[in-house]
Formats: structure tokens, sequence, C-alpha cells
């Protein structure tokens, strides 16, 4: 079955572990579709469940975002019995090419890392873990340069501080891995979400404690 109004000529922009990504036209918009595939290795009404939950969770974690007052795309439909769900189509590149371009400025690292912190602050006061943050999961819009969170298919719901600071140190770990000469991007992130995390401090206290951990497992092997 097909929802209402998608263009039948999609083109594939990803394939993930756990989804493909589509691009399409929905409803006369620029849109994509993130569909689930069913995994075979688990009992097929199980898999039904558990991608059906995912699908969800992803949805309400995007119209949760966006209440927040965080950039990410708008969601137009979700289809459960083909595990889909329809979104805005973010016009840009990732965060990750951005980075990488000749053309980028020192001030345009300051300038994303504000945004980024301040993006991350909100999500977590609203109380939502983002749970997948890399340079891959923040879009670079074309038009204004704005910087948009995608990807919410691994969020969750926590006010913990540990799960919290958790979130900060995977973000640190892909920049520190993808952009090694680009930390100052972290460094302007964390002092945004100093300034306007209302938790930021027992947050940032959860932080340095995973950090020194992962530090510790890291010399230990
Ligand atoms: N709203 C959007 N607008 C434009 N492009 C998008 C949008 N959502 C996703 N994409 C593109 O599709 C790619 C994969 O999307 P997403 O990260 O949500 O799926 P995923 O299967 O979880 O990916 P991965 O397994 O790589 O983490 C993104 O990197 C981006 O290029």
């Amino acid at each position: 079955m097909r929802a209402l109004g998608v263009d039948d000529a999609a083109r594939a922009l990803s394939q993930g572990a756990e989804a493909r990504v589509f691009a399409l036209e929905f409803c006369g918009r620029d849109a994509i579709c993130k569909q689930r595939f069913a995994k075979k290795y688990r009992l097929p009404a199980l898999d039904e469940r558990l991608t059906r939950a995912r699908l969800v969770g992803e949805a309400r974690a995007i119209v949760r975002a966006r209440k927040l007052g965080v950039r990410a795309p708008m969601v137009l439909h979700v289809d459960a019995n083909e595990a889909c769900v329809y979104m805005e189509r973010v016009a840009g590149v990732a965060l990750k090419e951005a980075l990488r371009r000749e053309t980028c400025t020192r001030e345009d690292i300051a300038r994303y890392g504000r945004e980024i912190g301040e993006a991350i602050s909100k999500l977590h006061d609203g109380g939502l873990v983002h749970g997948d943050l890399t340079t891959s999961n923040f879009m670079v819009r074309d038009d204004d340069g704005a910087v948009v969170v995608i990807d919410f298919g691994l969020s969750y719901p926590s006010a913990v501080p540990e799960d919290k600071g958790v979130d900060l140190y995977v973000l640190e770990r892909a920049i520190n891995a993808a952009h090694p000469s680009q930390t100052e991007l972290f460094d302007e992130i964390i002092a945004t979400y100093k300034k306007t995390s209302k938790m930021w401090c027992a947050t940032l206290n959860r932080f340095a404690e995973v950090r020194a951990r992962g530090r510790k497992r890291s010399m230990v092997g």
C-alpha cells in the first residue's frame, strides 16, 4: 500500500543498517521517506512490534523537538503498514561535508557550534536525548545556512544527567574522529550549552565523568 500523494519517482538518498531514505514529492512538496526494513533474524510478530515502536518513537521525538524550538524537519505523514515516516526535505548538506569545504571559515564553525549547543540544550532541558549526535546528523540549510537536526531514530525521553552526558560524549567522539583539526567546534558547543541550559551543571559534571571513564577504558585497551 502506498500513502496518498506519494510521487512514484522516488530517488534513493541513503541506505543504512536499519532504514533506507528516499527523496520524493509528498502532496506536492519536497519530502523524504524513511523506511525501516524487516530484520529477518527476529520473529515476524516481534519484528513488526519493534519496527512500529521505533517508527512512532522517531516521529514523536521530531514533533517534540520542534515544539521545544529545535530546527528539525516537519513530519508529514506516518505510514505504519509500510514502516515509513515522511518528512520535509531539508535542502542542504550534512554538517560533516560543510566542515570539509575549503570555504568553511572559523566564523562558520563558531556559528555552527552555537546553533548546535543551543539545539542540544533545548532538547535536554525538554527531557529529550537525541541518542546519535554526529556531524552526519546535522544538516546545513542551503538558503540561510542554519543548522537542522535530523535522525531522531535513537532518541528517547530522559531527564537523567548521565543520559545527557553520554549524548554529549558521543558527539565529542564523533567530532574528534571525523574533524580532528576542528576541535573548536565542540568547545563552542559546550560553551553555548553552559550558557543556555538550565541544567548545565549536572549534565556537564556527568559528561566529565563519562569522558574520564571513556579515557580509562581506552587506556586499558
Ligand atoms: N529531512 C531530510 N532532508 C534531507 N535529507 C535527509 C533528511 N533526513 C535524512 N536525510 C538524508 O538521509 C540520510 C540518512 O538519514 P538518517 O540518518 O535519518 O537515516 P539512518 O538510516 O538512521 O542513517 P544512518 O544509518 O546512516 O544513521 C541523511 O544522512 C541525509 O543525507
